[in-house]
């Protein structure tokens, strides 16, 4: 309690005030003399998005938007892993009504992180596979600390990235480096990632991106706000209205396609390597 107090205390004085006050697997907090925000996932061990971590992400934008953020940074707690992807124990021998909610959960999330009206950095501080890749493709500019992995893995574990991850990723690096990097389900070192355009800075550690994340957004004081989002809302709109129109569709091909006994036994397979992993 009184190490809360003196945190608060602490970031009162440097003008950060907390946001979110009930969500626990996330924190967003907003620099009041920057308006800018910072929405870090906290979901430990690997910030695998499962239902509530995406349903406090969803919230936290949206209050983000209704606080009039100048821009947000999507970040992590944790120094090693920026989100493990989605929550894999979702999707394996799934109960249907929870995994229906869980993957309309994911699309709301993923449409309202691809339109915000303000800027959107990635400052990317460990792995970032699958869903944690996306989440960082979302977003309008990418920076990753070194010596850590990114890409859209999912051929690898014997599931599809649907259309909209791919959609992302094309939009992002382009259909050629996409469609290699899709198909192998590669994961690109960090400086893999720059050399082909996935991400945009490389920095040495969280300190050093969050710093130039915010000069990625002061970049955009002087232009208009409202003529800004409505160029991106543009830009993007084609992506994100593919989805919006065929949500029932894409959900329905995700149920068919992650329920297949092939997909659950590769699901399975793969549940077990991580656990062998974790406990050697
Ligand atoms: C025609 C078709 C059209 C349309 C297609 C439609 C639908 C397609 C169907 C499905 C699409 C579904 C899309 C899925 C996208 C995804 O995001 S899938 C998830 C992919 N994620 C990964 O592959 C990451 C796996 N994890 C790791 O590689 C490492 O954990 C990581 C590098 C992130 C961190 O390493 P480290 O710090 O060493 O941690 P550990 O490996 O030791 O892990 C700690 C514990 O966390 C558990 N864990 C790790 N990742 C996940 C996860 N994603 N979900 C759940 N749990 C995870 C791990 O098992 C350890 O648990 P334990 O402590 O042993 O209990």
């Amino acid at each position: 309690m009184a190490l809360l107090c003196f945190q608060s205390l602490r970031m009162l004085r440097s003008g950060i005030r907390c946001m979110s006050q009930n969500a626990q697997l996330v924190s967003l907090t907003v620099n009041d003399k920057t308006g800018v925000a910072t929405l870090s996932l906290q979901r430990p061990p690997v910030n695998s998005l499962n239902l509530e971590l995406l349903t406090e992400i969803s919230s936290a934008l949206t209050e983000a938007t209704d606080n009039n953020s100048r821009g947000l940074i999507l970040t992590s707690t944790n120094d090693g892993v920026f989100s493990a992807g989605l929550d894999i124990l979702e999707m394996y021998k799934p109960n249907l009504d929870r995994v229906k909610e869980f993957w309309t959960k994911l699309q709301e999330t993923w449409i309202k992180l691809y339109q915000t009206a303000y800027p959107t950095v990635a400052v990317i501080n460990g792995h970032s596979p699958a869903g944690g890749c996306l989440l960082a493709l979302s977003c309008e500019h990418r920076i990753m600390v070194k010596n850590f992995t990114i890409g859209l893995n999912e051929t690898r574990l014997g599931i599809v990235a649907p259309p909209w991850f791919i959609a992302s990723m094309v939009n992002v690096i382009g259909q050629r480096q996409s469609e290699r990097a899709l198909t192998l389900g590669h994961m690109f070192t960090t400086e893999e990632a720059k050399n082909v355009g996935l991400i945009d800075e490389i920095v040495q550690n969280k300190a050093e991106g969050t710093t130039q994340a915010e000069a990625f957004i002061q970049k955009f004081a002087k232009i208009p706000f409202q003529a800004r989002s409505l160029t991106k809302t543009w830009l993007r709109n084609k992506t994100v209205e593919s989805l919006v129109k065929n949500r029932e569709d894409d959900l329905n091909m995700f149920l068919q396609v992650v329920t297949q006994p092939n997909a659950q036994e590769s699901l399975g397979h793969y549940i077990q390597s991580l656990k062998n992993k974790a406990t050697k």
